[in-house]
């Protein structure tokens, strides 16, 4: 039978033979995890990660807690969603298995508007920001710009002197902002207790990192910064920017004003260049580390102005997206509870310092504040509640999982929402069998993300929020408006910013507030 079949169709039937043994390897092995059921394919996926919000909440809830990686499909691309604590731990601290670069670049590139020149600066750079460079990474040295904005920025923001700097000067400028806003007298009618915080948390998260000349020299700033703000999922996607024009706007607004906040500060140290000495902080450019990461850019002559702009917008806006929420949140919950403030206001009491003489305002140790143990829990519980970041990271090689596979440069998500809200994790009710209370919780709490590239922030972020609220409530009454008759108005579940930052109350929160310390 062989004999008699012709030469040709005998090599074609080899040749199949080996494309199917070919196939047949090369697609078990690179078995990829199960997509999220989607009534259209791809159509369900792609509307969700570009409307985001509520749509892509919606989208990935159902997967909390899901031993294998689920996959979303997107034209071009798909991304993973992380959820089981063994891979959480993997995909956040092994970093020779993922990297944070791809998804940094991605935002820079997309969010924050970076020139091609200064974005193939950051792609070029297979190095990490570790000080070891990455096995197999060629980066030199001196081209090494994650490794650099690592040490004159993110280091500087965690080190000690530098937290203990940013937070004299946050609360100095929240006390100032407050007492210009209420003062001594009688009861002050507030339309929007969140708003108002807003406002003044991020005038103090942005002049404790800037010096006081970013808002006092461009005024439009703050206005356009939260404008920005709301638009940065939109931004992230890569949407045609006509389709929503305040966005781009409200980015250059805030990209020019920076820019002329850092030429501003490199003239005046030109012109008299004894005025800056080594302090951690001072009123030409605030802190030690905005001025380092400029004079780190002078190696990289492809970040001209705009996008060292862009670099520190990203900066301010990291710092104020998650610390202004939290800080309203956490005061609203004691606020709420009598007995809850009362049994905060003792714990406070405890880490009480001399009040100060010229301003009258009681001040607190940070450091004991931070060991007392309700506090804190008020704090993680919030966290946890509100905390919405997606952490992403990039699969450096093809990733095994079972029998599954997470191809090589794929985006790995974990949403510390969807982990904080995990009730295998959290409950202690049947059903919680996955986590025994005698063993510890890992990876379940992320608010701050976790591993080499968790937030440099946190520490201060800790700090600022007990320090604020152990202040404000010892200075401030605040009550429901009469026409609420006692009752407190309810926070409405709000996923407008999921993904990103701490949810805040979809609704306004009036009040009544009267200085009493
Ligand atoms: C409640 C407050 C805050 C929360 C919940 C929060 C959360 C986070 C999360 C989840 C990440 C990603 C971490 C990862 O990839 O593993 C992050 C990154 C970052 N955070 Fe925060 N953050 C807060 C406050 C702050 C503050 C106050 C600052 C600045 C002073 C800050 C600066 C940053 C920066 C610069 C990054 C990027 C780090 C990098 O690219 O490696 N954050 N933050």
């Amino acid at each position: 039978m062989i004999a008699s079949t012709p030469p040709h169709l005998l090599l074609g039937l080899v040749f199949a033979l080996v494309v199917i043994y070919y196939l047949a390897n090369h697609v078990s092995r690179k078995r990829l995890p199960p997509s999220a059921p989607s009534t259209i394919p791809y159509y369900d996926h792609t509307r969700g990660f570009l409307e985001g919000g509520e749509r892509l909440y919606s989208i990935m809830k159902a997967h909390a807690g899901s031993r294998i990686p689920i996959r979303f499909n997107l034209p071009g691309e798909n991304v993973y969603l992380i959820s089981s604590p063994e891979l959480i731990r993997t995909t956040l601290y092994d970093s020779k298995s993922f990297f944070t670069h791809h998804a940094r670049a991605r935002f820079i590139q997309n969010v924050l508007g970076h020139s091609k020149a200064a974005l193939q600066s950051i792609q070029n750079d297979t190095s990490g920001s570790a000080r070891e460079p990455l096995p197999g990474s060629s980066t030199p040295a001196n081209k090494r710009i994650l490794r650099m904005q690592q040490v004159s920025t993110l280091d500087v923001i965690s080190s000690t002197a530098s937290m203990a700097e940013i937070l004299r000067q946050f609360t100095r400028v929240y006390d100032e902002m407050l007492d210009e806003s209420i003062s001594r007298g009688g009861w002050v009618e507030l339309r929007d207790l969140c708003g108002f915080m807003r406002h003044i948390g991020s005038a103090a998260v942005i002049t404790a990192p800037c010096g006081p000349r970013l808002l006092r020299d461009c005024p439009g700033f703050l206005d356009a910064f939260w404008t920005f703000d709301q638009r940065v999922h939109f931004l992230h996607m890569a949407l045609p920017i006509w389709l929503n024009p305040r966005a781009g706007r409200a980015r250059a607004f805030c990209i020019d004003d920076v820019t002329e906040w850092r030429k501003g500060a490199v003239d005046m140290v030109k012109s008299a260049p004894r005025c800056i000495d080594d302090d951690m902080w001072n009123e030409i450019w605030g802190l030690k580390a905005m001025r380092l990461r400029n004079e780190m850019y002078v190696n990289f002559p492809e970040m001209d102005e705009y996008s060292r702009s862009d670099a520190d917008l990203g900066i301010l806006w990291a710092s104020n997206d998650n610390l202004v929420p939290t800080i309203f949140t956490y005061i609203f919950a004691i606020l709420r509870s009598p007995s809850l403030l009362a049994r905060c206001k003792a714990e406070m009491d405890q880490a009480r310092l001399p009040t100060d003489q010229s301003s009258g305002v009681a001040d607190f140790d940070p450091l004991i504040l931070i060991k007392h143990p309700l506090l804190k829990s008020v704090l993680n519980e919030v966290l946890r509640m509100k905390a919405s970041s997606l952490i992403g990271r990039t699969a450096r090689e093809d990733f095994h999982v079972g029998d599954y596979t997470i191809p090589k440069g794929s985006m790995a998500l974990v949403s510390a929402h969807l982990e904080h809200m995990n009730k295998s994790l959290w409950e202690t009710q049947p059903g919680a069998h996955n986590h025994p209370v005698e063993e510890p919780q890992w990876c379940g709490f992320i608010p701050f993300g976790l591993g080499y590239n968790m937030c440099p922030g946190r520490h201060f972020a800790v700090r600022a929020v007990l320090c604020t609220a152990a202040r404000f409530v010892h200075r401030y009454e605040v009550v429901p408006q009469p026409h609420a008759c006692g009752k407190w108005p309810e926070p409405e579940k709000n996923y407008k910013t999921f993904g990103y930052a701490i949810c805040a109350p979809a609704n306004v929160i009036p009040v009544l507030i009267r200085r009493i310390g």
